[in-house]
């Protein structure tokens, strides 16, 4: 019945366009015959197909499109002439050939010259490496995005070397704090404190309905910045970017919101030109109540099965809301879980460099928040796995180290709760380097988001303890890394094993080169979500984690050993996503929480069919 209602809608439309001249004649030809094709559905319909919250058909000919399958150029009705060339999505600029030039009234509006996908590529990579200062290239990707979707993740996915450090860590980390000066077009949905009792409506005003993955922030800890309030959407803007270039979700799939309550940063409270509410941050039960109603709302408008991921809220919020809802809801919060489920990827490859197993480790945190104890847990979670040892044994051999020094037994009863697993029985030590002489740790993470803390003293201890430390400093963006690459290889005599946050150049000491890792939770969150999505999960679990872990750690070739590095480079990231999501997927059905039945075979191959790639189609 409510496919005939629908049906009737289209005969209707077409009817009314139909009393108006020939561009009007042409999109009701082209309308009839997309009609009929559809076999009586509506594009309504097919928004339902699409699936509230997980199905994956491709609605706007996003998928593998290809210069022999023609597709129709749909917005809410057929764009053509000028409105096509301002359609993010379905404008291809100056590769529209004659034909579709004459055909979608674009004639006179496009220089003559025809430019293939690949030449566009090329021009626009010239043009980026012409400008010297990042937050130019931030710019003008934000403006392609803008302007030409698939340009923009052709660009990301054929040189993401290149422009991961443009529009992720470290420029996106500008990018947010100029967020104000940069904002022009709607990136994602803004829903402040005003919005409250109207955050259903506030959803329904995004223009796409079929929704499978949305990362939220509020703003409080934006990498390791501090509160930048509203101005923090520059984040889920980058990481949704990174979940289609990377694990191929499609982009009119992914949401970026950022919520505002507010923010206590001074300098953006007096500044005039601050875009978000200007109140200090709601706390307690406004807090509590707003973020509830957001819960609701997005499940109440995108189904049981959209994925949420919490990204860069201050800790005190971080670890309630996961707790909170990770029972009801697909959620999944980044800085505690991916971050924890790169690391260890990370730790795991390290012992074929550094040898023994996890278990015969130790392991030092500067910092124990969310990124230091999810990290923490997740490895004592694996030993035990490993050796049967209860959690409590396990985390003996992990110790953090917060801004009041190292946590022990002693500062228990003012510890936040996440911190009290951690109290092992130890005489207090008040700073890092007195923690490394005392615990003599083979393992050096820092979490801490304060940059310099890794000093001289404290890799030359590292490196008079151990043959081949093993050094992470994880802090975003490069402002905030604990050390350079250059301080590591240099102050540990060309010794350590080097990871980092955010990227830095291969470095060359004592006439060798060395090459530092990424360890970041890009390489984890944009397979682990396809694999969610693409298995139909209802609930994430500390398993599949695990299994995206153990994904990665596989992916890290003899060739990238040989270099040092214990994460594969990320020119392979399709690849790594398609098996990290298949190995995600595979655990998901072994647990039974996936719900897309029957389960694929092949869950590599399944992963990689269910890529979006941003190959321009050829319009009738
Ligand atoms: N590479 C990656 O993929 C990721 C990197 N990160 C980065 O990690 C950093 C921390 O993030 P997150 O864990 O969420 O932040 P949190 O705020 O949750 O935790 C920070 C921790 O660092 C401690 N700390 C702060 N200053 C010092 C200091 N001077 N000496 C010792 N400890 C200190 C804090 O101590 P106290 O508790 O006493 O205040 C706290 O325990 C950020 O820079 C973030 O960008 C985060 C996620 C992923
Ligand atoms: C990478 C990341 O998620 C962070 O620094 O917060
Ligand atoms: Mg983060």
């Amino acid at each position: 019945m409510l496919a005939f209602k629908r049906a009737n809608i289209l005969r209707q439309a077409i009817g009314v366009v139909g009393l108006y001249g020939r561009r009007e004649r042409k999109i009701r030809v082209v309308m009839e015959s997309t009609f009929k094709e559809m076999n009586g559905e509506s594009v309504l319909d097919l928004e339902d197909k699409a699936g509230v919250g997980g199905g994956v058909e491709d609605v706007y000919g996003e998928d593998r499109a290809s210069e022999d399958q023609a597709i129709t150029p749909w917005t809410v009705s057929v764009a053509s002439g000028y409105t096509l060339l301002r359609d993010p999505r379905h404008n291809k600029g100056l590769a529209f050939t004659d034909k579709e030039r004459d055909a979608h009234y674009l004639t006179g509006l496009l220089p003559p010259a025809l430019f293939s996908q690949d030449l566009q590529e090329k021009r626009l990579m010239k043009i980026l490496r012409e400008y010297k200062v990042p937050l130019q290239r931030y710019m003008a990707m934000m403006d392609l995005q803008e302007r030409n979707e698939k340009l923009f993740y052709k660009l990301l996915i054929d040189n993401v070397e290149e422009l991961l450090p443009v529009v992720y860590t470290p420029t996106v980390g500008e990018a947010c704090q100029k967020y104000g000066s940069i904002f022009r077009r709607p990136q994602g949905l803004f829903i402040s404190l005003k919005e409250k009792g109207k955050i259903l409506e506030v959803l329904k005003n995004w223009p796409e309905k079929s929704i499978q993955v949305i990362v939220v922030t509020d703003g409080e800890r934006i990498l390791g910045l501090g509160d930048l309030g509203c101005q923090g959407m520059g984040i889920p803007v980058g990481k949704l970017s990174l979940y289609t270039a990377l694990g191929g979700v499609r982009p009119s799939a992914c949401l970026p919101i950022t919520i505002d309550v507010g923010t206590n940063n001074k300098k953006l409270l007096e500044d005039e030109f601050y875009i978000g509410l200007r109140q200090n941050r709601a706390t307690g039960k406004e807090y509590a109540e707003l973020m509830e109603e957001f819960m609701s709302a997005v499940k109440q408008n995108y189904g049981e099965k959209v994925l949420i991921q919490f990204e860069d809220f201050a800790n005190h919020n971080a670890f309630e809301l996961l707790a909170k809802y990770r029972t009801t809801h697909l959620v999944f919060n980044d800085d505690i879980q991916g971050t924890a489920s790169v690391v260890l990827a990370g730790l795991v490859a390290a012992l074929k460099l550094v040898g023994g197993t996890l278990a015969d480790h130790t392991f030092l945190f500067l910092g124990a928040g969310e990124a230091g104890t999810g990290i923490a847990e997740l490895i004592a979670l694996e030993i035990s796995k490993k050796t049967n040892a209860p959690l409590e044994e396990t985390r003996k051999k992990i110790w953090l180290v917060d801004s009041k020094g190292l946590i022990v037994s002693s500062r228990k009863e003012s510890l936040q709760h996440f911190k009290k697993p951690w109290a092992h029985e130890h005489e207090p030590v008040k700073e890092l380097l007195g923690a490394v002489k005392a615990i003599k740790p083979t393992v050096l993470i820092g979490t801490s988001g304060v940059g310099k803390t890794f000093t001289k003293e404290v890799i030359e201890a590292m490196a008079s303890i151990n043959e081949k430390p093993l050094i992470l400093a994880l802090s975003n963006p490069t402002s905030q890394s604990e050390c350079t690459a250059e301080e590591a290889y240099t102050w540990s005599e060309g010794r350590a094993i080097f990871a980092s946050g955010s990227p830095f150049d291969p470095v060359e000491f004592n006439g060798k080169v060395f090459v530092p890792g990424q360890a970041n939770n890009a390489y984890i969150f944009p397979g682990f979500g396809l694999g969610l999505i693409m298995s139909g999960t209802i609930r994430v679990h500390d398993d599949l984690l695990l299994a995206a872990s153990e994904a990665l750690a596989a992916q890290v070739t003899e060739e990238n050993y040989a270099k040092g590095l214990i994460y594969p480079p990320f020119t392979n990231i399709r690849k790594i996503s398609a098996h990290i999501a298949a190995n995600v997927a595979a655990k998901a059905y072994e647990l039974g929480l996936a719900s897309h039945l029957p389960r694929p075979k092949d869950l590599v191959k399944y992963a990689e069919s269910c890529m979006y790639t941003p190959v321009y189609g050829s319009y009738r």
